[in-house]
């Protein structure tokens, strides 16, 4: 059984963060340790929540007491996710070296949430800096979207060619596996949703239907796709394996939410899909650079 330290944030109604992430995680039989950077009513796309921002020192505290009781030696990942304030960044970074100096198997996965202003997703001021600057170079795997992975590395992405460029840039500064959760226009087709997964020397390509959700797209897609990598490949998938998987699982997950009329996420009503999905989609290798 794996191991994950989830630090993300928490909703109380619906999913996003850790509420979008804990429970697949554990469908698919890894063990969470769900560590919460905010805890809010509900996700920041309703434009209003309430709720607190952990203060930074919260992360450690709680690390800390799980070093004292000696368990920290047996943590296999730590997750990062949506954070409240650059300050619990840093504290992030901290935790990650203390759990590595206790495995030095662990792996740091990093979903550089950086807010979405379009959308209305809103993270704290200096946060987008942080994984800019640190958190980026710091990961062994970074799970990016379009926009994120523009702010990362430094340049605009129009093409598939463009996007893998870009994430060979980041390889190159650390991270050894970039995942591009939402290609969007980046893509190559318009009526469906793609990602990619790069490494140093490989590329894969992958898509799924777009669901006609209107203007209403659901929230804890990102939180999820990241969450249910992370365990693929901590219960040794192949990346190819590992992205077909996440792709029909997430699929599955969406078609269920569009079915029942829902707005979050139906990760409860929708999960066998999660564990032994419907759909089948191919990833692809992509022989350009
Ligand atoms: N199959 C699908 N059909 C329609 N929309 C989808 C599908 N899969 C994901 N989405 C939507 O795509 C968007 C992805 O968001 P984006 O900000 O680009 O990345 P992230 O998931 O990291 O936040 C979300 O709004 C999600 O609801
Ligand atoms: C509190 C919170 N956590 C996480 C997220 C990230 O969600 P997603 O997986 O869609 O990127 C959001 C997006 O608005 C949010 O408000
Ligand atoms: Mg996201």
């Amino acid at each position: 059984m794996k191991n994950i330290l989830a630090i993300q944030s928490h909703v109380v109604y619906g999913h996003a963060g850790n509420a979008a992430a804990e429970f697949p995680m554990r469908r698919m039989g890894a063990n969470v340790w769900p560590l919460n950077t905010v805890q809010f009513s509900n996700h920041t796309q309703y434009g209003q929540w309430t709720g607190t921002v952990m203060p930074a020192e919260h992360l450690t505290d709680i690390v800390q007491g799980i070093a004292a009781i000696d368990r920290l030696k047996t943590c296999d990942a730590v997750l990062s996710g949506y954070l409240g304030s650059a300050e619990q960044g840093e504290k992030i970074l901290e935790i990650v070296q203390q759990v590595k100096a206790a495995n030095p198997n662990a792996w740091y996965f990093c979903d550089p949430v950086m807010g979405h202003p379009e959308k209305g997703c809103i993270v704290a001021p200096g946060v987008a800096e942080f994984h800019c600057q640190v958190s980026m170079p710091a990961s062994d795997i970074v799970a990016p979207n379009l926009l994120e992975l523009e702010m990362l590395s430094g340049r605009t992405i129009n093409d598939l060619n463009e996007a893998i460029e870009a994430s060979r840039s980041l390889i190159a500064k650390g991270p050894k596996v970039v995942l591009v959760k939402h290609l969007s226009r980046a893509g190559l087709r318009s009526d469906q949703f793609e990602m990619l997964l790069v490494t140093e020397d490989e590329a894969l390509h992958i898509q799924r239907p777009l669901i006609d959700f209107g203007v209403r797209q659901p929230v804890g897609v990102g939180d999820l796709t990241s969450g249910l990598l992370l365990v693929n490949l901590l219960q040794g998938k192949r990346y190819e394996q590992a992205l077909e998987h996440i792709t029909a699982a997430v699929y599955g997950v969406m078609l269920k939410t569009h079915s029942m009329g829902e707005y979050e996420l139906q990760l409860v009503a929708a999960q066998d899909e999660i564990a032994t999905p419907t759909h089948h989609f191919r990833a692809i290798t992509i022989d350009t650079i």
